[in-house]
């Protein structure tokens, strides 16, 4: 039977401040509805977190304030819950529908794949009905082909308790990798759309309320912010935002402020916001209303604390009912089976590349040599390239199972090849795709201008895994320092509000920057020195990226002269394989 959750190790913890109205918030879950298995500090589930928001609603209403709960999308694709089942997603629409949401929006790995744009219209669309906002995204009716919003553009509404009147948009950032049976709408040229510019001017609300699977610090959410207070000077505006799978709380002005609540279930985003207008009260506007955000560690101990109840009085037969139906359907799934066990930790971020602790680095030099060989090109030398990205999260020491594969590796990406490519043009490759050591995460397609610049005259926009190493000092805490060994590792998080953000104090957690792409020079048993020419493998999402470096190289293939390498293979299979063989006798 499967591991129960590692209980969370106490801590000293900040407390809430609670306002006239609190959010809730979830970004880039990836899945990860089960919680963390083999990390206390994030080892509360998607029934746990039920049992907190319906805990959290009790004891804002009992003060007569408001509670919202917050949904910035990419749900999908990262664990075993959701990517080992057949079709993929099986059990997480109904685990994740349980959950009562009150806005939602599309992020882009629900629109990678025809299929999982689709499942958001015909399943979590219905699900949360009016609460799913699209204001940026249409999708082709999978019946009629009709270009249509995949849900409400905007939506209005007062507050149960405080009657505050909100106005509330959902946005998914200028993506352009999605498949071509959805439609992303430029953020800018949403901005000039009829509907919104009547939305915006609407005098009868007290809260504007974006919310995006767009990073905080974005040109998207700047658009918006700038043109809503182009026509509304001084009306509080609250952002949730995501993607970019880090703690971060941007200020725009002293009535604005932007909350991004991290990755894979590690962090609830709490928000409160104090001293609004309503619609029965009116606030002078020199007195700016006061925002407070934390970022809450997701595990029990967390959670009892702020909603000051325990073992017993904490959990919800509701909460419990979707733990147990978490289990089941990880029991199904048989995510435990062990495959081999780790000897070792590997890092992604937290150990410099290249190191022995760094993942990238065991990749390239222990796995990609043993994995990426096709029977029909066995003799021939080899390049294999990897994306970072591509890669999703640690390994740590100890069983590596079936639901750790899809962890790693959750993409269905195979392999793919150009052949007998000139060694002397082959070799540079790398060094263009990683641009000088720049870290880029997000692949975007639209990179052709990008490429074809000189290197000196590119930017990239990154999301690149900043965990500030930012030790508490007495005047940060609210509490007496404890000495460092008391504390353990975790989120340290300096934003535009300080250092006092995440709910539990930690000792902080370094954080390296990796390239975006990694590579193997695979060369068969006897061959001696470099080859005249070789084989370019690589993962298929980087495709359009190692196209466009080609061109940069004067060199003029195509997608013609590219095919399948391992037919039928994926990095997920691939990696599965390898650890069988080589982390079996490691248990
Ligand atoms: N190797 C692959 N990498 C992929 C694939 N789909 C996405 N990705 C990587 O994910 C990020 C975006 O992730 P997000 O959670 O930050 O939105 C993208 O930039 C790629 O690096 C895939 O199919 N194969
Ligand atoms: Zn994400
Ligand atoms: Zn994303």
């Amino acid at each position: 039977s499967q591991p129960l959750a590692p209980s969370p190790v106490e801590a000293p913890l900040r407390d809430l401040t609670w306002g006239q109205i609190n959010f809730l918030h979830t970004t880039d879950t990836h899945g990860w509805h089960a919680g963390h298995l083999q990390e206390p500090s994030y080892s509360a589930d998607w029934g746990d977190y039920i049992s907190f928001s319906t805990r959290m609603r009790e004891k804002a209403e009992a003060n007569g304030q408001d509670l919202l709960v917050i949904d910035t999308g990419d749900r999908i694709e990262g664990n075993g819950l959701y990517d080992a089942s057949d079709p993929k997603g099986e059990y997480t629409f109904d685990i994740i529908k349980q959950q009562h949401i009150d806005l939602i929006c599309t992020g882009n790995h629900e629109l990678y794949k025809r299929n999982s744009s689709e499942n958001e219209f015909n399943i979590n669309v219905p699900n949360f009905g009016s609460s799913y906002l699209a204001s940026n995204l249409d999708i082709m009716h999978p019946e009629t082909g009709e270009q249509i919003p995949l849900a409400p553009r905007f939506k209005k509404f007062t507050t149960r308790k405080q009657g505050i009147r909100i106005m509330a948009f959902g946005f998914i950032y200028d993506f352009t990798g999605n498949e071509n049976n959805t439609v992303i709408q430029p953020v800018e040229d949403t901005v000039k759309e009829t509907w919104f510019q009547e939305a915006i001017w609407d005098r009868e609300v007290d809260l504007f309320l974006v919310i995006g699977h767009v990073p905080v610090r974005s040109p998207e959410f700047l658009e918006l912010y700038q043109a809503i207070r182009k026509v509304q000077w001084d009306t509080p505006i609250q952002f949730f935002g995501g993607h970019t799978h880090i703690r971060d709380y941007k200020k725009y002005d002293a009535k604005s402020f932007a909350l991004e609540s991290g990755r894979f279930m590690e962090t609830i985003g709490f928000q409160s916001i104090d001293g609004l207008s309503t619609s029965t009260k009116t606030v002078q506007t020199s007195a700016a209303p006061k925002f407070s955000r934390t970022y809450i560690d997701n595990n029990m101990f967390s959670f009892h604390h702020h909603t000051q109840l325990n073992a017993t009085t904490f959990p919800t037969e509701h909460g419990q009912n979707v733990s147990k139906e978490i289990r089941a359907a990880r029991e199904h799934l048989q995510l435990d089976t062990t495959y081999g066990c780790a000897e070792q930790n590997l890092w992604m971020f937290r150990a410099e590349y290249p190191s022995n602790s760094s993942i990238f680095t065991w990749l390239e030099q222990r796995v990609l040599p043993d994995i990426v060989v096709d029977k029909n090109r066995m003799n021939k030398s080899r390049l294999a390239m990897v994306n970072t990205g591509g890669i999703r999260f640690d390994i740590f020491k100890g069983p590596f199972t079936r639901d750790s594969a899809y962890i790693v590796s959750p993409f269905t990406s195979g392999f793919r090849y150009v052949k007998d490519v000139p060694y002397d043009k082959a070799s540079k490759l790398l060094t263009i795709l990683n641009n000088n050591g720049q870290v880029l995460q997000n692949m975007e397609p639209s990179l052709q201008s990008w490429m074809l610049a000189p290197i000196e005259q590119r930017s990239f926009s990154t999301h690149v895994f900043t965990q500030n190493v930012t030790v508490p000092h007495n005047e940060d805490l609210q509490r007496p320092l404890l000495s460092e060994p008391d504390l353990t590792p975790g989120y340290t998080t300096k934003d535009d509000a300080g250092s006092d953000g995440d709910d539990t104090l930690h000792t902080p957690i370094a954080s390296y920057r990796v390239p975006n792409v990694i590579q193997s020079q695979i060369d068969p048993p006897l061959q001696s020195g470099d080859p005249e020419t070789i084989d370019v493998v690589y993962i298929d999402f980087i495709q359009p990226w190692v196209l466009l470096a080609f061109q940069f190289l004067d060199l003029d293939y195509s997608i013609d002269d590219t095919a399948i390498y391992m037919e039928g293979e994926n990095l997920t299979t691939l990696l599965a394989k390898w650890v069988t063989a080589n982390w079996k006798d490691n248990c």
